[in-house]
């Protein structure tokens, strides 16, 4: 029984898996808004069968983090939290300093190359993580991490803008090509900004590596971005989960060995 974890900014999701490997069967999942989550334990979790491990990763900062432990003192079992490396199953680390990366970032790279292997030969690969931040990374064919964006997600995006004018308290609008009002004209510069971050780096990678890299999109806005993402991709919402079971299996395979 292994528990994953994946702490955002906004939310906490969580899925529990009958085995720790990529592909093990789901037995439950959910999502908790960080203002909830001193209720897991009497909640959600009460009734699901004790975890013997449990993998998480965590971008929330220190106090959050610590706030999720005392809720899994619920079992008797203790909580690894991943934290990006210079290497880990099977991906480099390309960041100037390894560990200042996204833990949220480096376990879905993780998730991606292993889908991305399994599916065919090895390619380069587009990341693209649509949460309370935007992230948009780039590993070559070899699992090497080159380096991403960072970008304001769509409630910041609008949030700052509100903050720093007078004139833009608007509801929310449509998307268009030509936006006519201020809602519309909102909406659209946020989504579009974020598309054409991933069009860049997609080219980006085109230029450098000489492929067209497989693009996988997760996060818990990524269905808002579909519609208008023009290059090929693959919408993955497990794709944090894919990296924690990858992990969590290549740890115990290197524990045997040594
Ligand atoms: N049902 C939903 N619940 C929460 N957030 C949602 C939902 N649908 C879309 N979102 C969007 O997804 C973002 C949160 O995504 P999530 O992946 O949980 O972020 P994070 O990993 O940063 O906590 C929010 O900023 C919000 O715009
Ligand atoms: C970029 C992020 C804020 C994304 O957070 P999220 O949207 O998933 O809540 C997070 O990955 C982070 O804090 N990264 C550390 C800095 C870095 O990756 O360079
Ligand atoms: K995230």
């Amino acid at each position: 029984m292994f528990l994953a974890i994946d702490i955002g900014n906004t939310r906490l999701k969580w899925a529990q898996y009958e085995a720790a490997h990529p592909g093990a069967r789901l037995l439950a999942h959910g999502a908790a808004f960080l203002e909830t989550i001193d209720h897991l334990a009497d909640g959600e979790w009460k009734d699901l069968p004790a975890p013997t491990a449990v993998l998480g990763c965590c971008v929330a900062g220190e106090p959050v983090r610590h706030r999720v432990e005392e809720q899994l003192e619920l079992w008797d079992v203790s909580p690894s939290w991943v934290i990006a490396s210079a290497e880990e199953a099977g991906v480099t680390n390309g960041y100037e300093h390894p560990t200042r990366l996204g833990a949220d970032r480096w376990v879905a790279m993780v998730g991606a190359r292993w889908r991305l292997l399994n599916e065919g030969p090895a390619r380069p690969a587009l990341v693209v993580m649509i949460g309370t931040a935007v992230t948009v990374d780039a590993i070559d064919a070899s699992g090497r991490f080159l380096g991403g964006f960072i970008l304001p997600g769509h409630g910041i995006m609008l949030r700052a803008l509100e903050s720093g004018t007078a004139g833009l308290h608007v509801p929310t609008g449509d998307v268009c090509d030509f936006p006519a009002n201020t809602s519309d004209a909102l909406t659209s510069g946020g989504t579009y900004a974020i598309a054409g971050a991933i069009e860049r780096m997609y080219r980006n990678i085109l230029r450098h590596c000489g492929t067209e890299p497989v693009c996988i999109m997760t996060g818990g806005a990524g269905w808002k971005m579909a519609p208008y993402v023009t290059v090929p991709f693959q919408l993955v919402e497990s794709l944090i989960f894919d990296g924690l079971l990858r992990i969590a299996e290549q740890r115990v395979i290197e524990r045997v060995r040594r």
